[in-house]
């Protein structure tokens, strides 16, 4: 692989392990140190990487963030951003992933949203990481052994209801989508909507996507994604950030020129003032916009 990637193709990642002679399970691993060095925590410096292996072959990177200037709880964790990752690409299914630390307990309750979270298995990188007695023999654990007794979706949803990386589609759309507003808004207000439309939001039912557009017009977006605890969820800016650090090839958030924000109007979950706050914090001179769906 030359060049850094936060998605590598079942190909290549079937290259990559033939050449070093490992398994692509045994690949994780070997990839969490060159994940860290995408993470952008400007406070903790605590770099942390998550390398995750898709039902489709492909492997998914996450790495944490951190935004100077706001509360904390505006991070997103690495384990998160690999969440984010997987949903943003269309992966149904994570069955394992490697992890350079120990997935603190927020991690560990956002992940109870995939189906059957419990079998995920996961192997912690951290060489002062005591081995665990659990773990099977190559070294991964069970999700389900780091979280006994879990509450999860379905002490919340019906047993079937679609959960995080499931197909899904909310059916919101916005009256007078294209009223007389220039062609880069019409496109951005089009893919938050998009995004809103894959937003998880069971507990709350307020769906909400957020669109980004760069100084090179590229456009980037994410979507609201909640967690039957509630406070791991995970707001439509920083998914669309994560889309931004992802493929935006690695520059600064002064980049971004433009965010529209998605949801429905009269909400009892509502973005707009925390993802105003976020955005005008990274990029001061961003235009940010919200627009109301029904
Ligand atoms: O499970 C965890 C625990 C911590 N961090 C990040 C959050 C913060 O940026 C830094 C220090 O806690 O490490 C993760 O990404 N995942
Ligand atoms: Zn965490």
């Amino acid at each position: 692989m030359d060049k850094p990637s936060f998605v590598i193709s079942p190909e290549e990642a079937e290259s990559a392990a033939n050449q070093l002679g490992v398994s692509v399970l045994q690949l994780l691993p070997s990839l969490v140190n060159p994940a860290k060095s995408f993470a952008r925590p400007p406070i903790s410096k605590f770099h942390v990487g998550a390398v995750g292996l898709g039902s489709s072959g492909r492997i998914f990177l996450g790495v944490n963030v951190e935004f100077p200037g706001l509360p904390l709880h505006h991070s997103i964790h690495a384990e998160q951003f690999l969440v984010t990752n997987l949903t943003l690409n269309g992966e149904r299914h994570l069955r394992n992933f490697a992890v350079s630390a120990a997935p603190c307990g927020h991690c560990r309750q956002f992940l109870q949203e995939i189906r059957d979270a419990s079998e995920i298995r996961l192997v912690i990188t951290d060489p002062n990481a005591t081995a665990d007695p659990d773990a099977d023999s190559d070294g991964f654990l069970r999700l389900g052994s780091i979280l006994p007794h879990r509450f999860g979706p379905e002490d919340l949803l019906e047993k079937d209801f679609p959960l995080i990386l499931e197909h899904h589609d909310n059916n919101l759309t916005i009256s007078d989508l294209d009223p007389i507003s220039n062609g880069n808004t019409v496109e951005l207000k089009r893919t938050a909507l998009a995004a809103a439309n894959r937003s998880y939001a069971p507990y709350s039912l307020c769906p909400s996507g957020v669109a980004l557009v760069d100084c090179d017009g590229k456009v980037y977006r994410g979507w609201y994604m909640e967690s039957a605890a509630y406070n791991p969820s995970l707001g439509p800016l920083q998914a669309a950030l994560v889309d931004y650090i992802a493929n935006g090839g690695g520059g600064g958030y002064e980049r971004i020129v433009g965010a529209v924000l998605v949801e429905k109007e009269d909400a009892v979950v509502r973005q707009e003032h925390t993802a105003r706050l976020l955005i005008q914090m990274i990029s001061p001179k961003c235009d940010f916009s919200v627009y109301h769906c029904h």
